[in-house]
């Protein structure tokens, strides 16, 4: 056993690949843990995961492999970095692994979507699956950071909550370095949600785009966007502050305006006209928005709070309304007063 912090990254993806070298260049130790045995050969040959970063070069002492018990064996923490959808099946693989370790790692999760049915945020897929103990100390890991722009070394900062602060701070220190800056944050629910919600509305400003609207368009409906995940996430329990903060407006921003954003270019593609099956098979990778959107369209009516623009999004992906008819709805709504909190 060697005396490095060894960390367990799940997800052999765009996010997971570049976490899990940023870690082995802070000095730590990393098992990638993914699905694939192509992937898995080609990072520990290659150094190179070109289906999800094809210009990048991974740090070689970055440890790809298929086996979980490898993985989680002597980690001090596991970092899931996996779509939504796959949390709770892979969660469900650690329980029986983990009880047979003779410490348990603190979760992190990179992850940012509500599953779809349950309308579950991560933080209670964990806590349906794993035992109380090792759930409570989970951290969520969240703010603006595209894989591509940190895997150039781009400075970023991110926000990482926890019930615990103690967990929140230790995921502080092993993550921060020269080009990455993280701030804790005790409310998880509100860095939960601005971190899921936000996909939704990116979805929006790449149909803007596509359509050719303009920057006014783009501020508008990211404001009034903000608007709207504030307003639920409030009446959720969640500190307004939050929305003001990296999880909130930050990855708003970064996701409503950035050509590597994969909700963005769905959008994009959706308001030039292209299919939705047709955009989602030719990406290649999640789109966290679009099982987002209808979650929030169940979770937005059981809450009761109005959320008009995640609505008109829904429904052109779910309802095939279209779209030019949806954004002259919503600029007919009835006039009201900017700082109305209730619609
Ligand atoms: N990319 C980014 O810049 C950022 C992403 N995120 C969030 O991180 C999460 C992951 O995103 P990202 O890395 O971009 O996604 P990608 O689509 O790039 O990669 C997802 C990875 O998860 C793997 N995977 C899917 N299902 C399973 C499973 N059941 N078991 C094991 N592996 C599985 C995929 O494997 P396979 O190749 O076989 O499908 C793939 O390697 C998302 O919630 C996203 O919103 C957050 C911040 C930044
Ligand atoms: O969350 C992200 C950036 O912070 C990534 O956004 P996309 O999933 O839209 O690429």
């Amino acid at each position: 056993m060697s005396n490095l912090t060894k960390i367990a990254v799940l997800g052999a993806g765009s996010w997971g690949t570049v976490l899990a070298d940023l870690l082995v260049n802070n000095g730590h130790q990393v098992d990638l843990w993914g699905n694939s045995a192509e992937m898995a050969a080609e990072i520990n040959e290659q150094h190179t995961n070109r289906h999800y970063l094809p210009e990048f070069q991974i740090n070689p002492a970055v440890h790809a492999t298929l086996d979980l018990k490898e993985t989680l064996t002597d980690a001090e923490a596991v970092l899931f970095v996996l779509p939504t959808a796959a949390i709770r099946p892979v969660a469900q693989q650690l329980v029986p692994v983990l009880a047979e370790l003779k410490t348990q790692p603190i979760l992190i999760s990179a992850t940012k979507g509500l599953e779809l049915e349950s309308h579950d945020r991560i933080s209670q897929i964990m806590a349906d699956v794993f035992p109380k103990e090792i759930a409570d100390g989970l951290v969520i890991f969240s703010g603006p950071s595209h894989a591509e722009n940190v895997a150039t070394h781009d400075l970023t900062s991110l926000t990482v909550a926890s019930q615990k602060m103690a967990n929140a701070r230790w995921v502080q220190k092993i993550f921060m370095n020269n080009y990455f800056r993280l701030y804790t944050n005790d409310d998880m629910l509100g860095v939960e949600l601005g971190g899921a919600l936000k996909n939704v509305i990116a979805i929006g400003a790449g149909m803007l785009h596509g359509l050719g609207y303009g920057d006014n368009a783009k501020a508008a409906l990211m404001t009034r966007g903000l608007a709207e995940i504030s307003r639920l996430g409030v009446k959720m329990g969640a500190n307004p502050l939050t929305f003001m903060g990296l999880s909130g407006i930050g990855d708003l921003i970064v996701t409503c305006t950035s050509v590597n954003s994969r909700n963005w270019r769905c959008g994009n593609a959706l308001g030039e006209g292209q299919p939705l099956a047709e955009v989602l098979a030719n990406m290649g990778m999640v789109v966290e928005g679009v099982g987002t959107a209808e979650a929030v369209h169940e979770l937005s009516q059981q809450m009761a709070v109005e959320m008009p623009i995640s609505e008109a999004i829904y429904q052109v992906l779910y309802e095939e309304a279209d779209l030019r008819a949806e954004i002259t709805k919503l600029m007919h709504r009835d006039a009201r007063n900017e700082a109305e909190f209730e619609n």
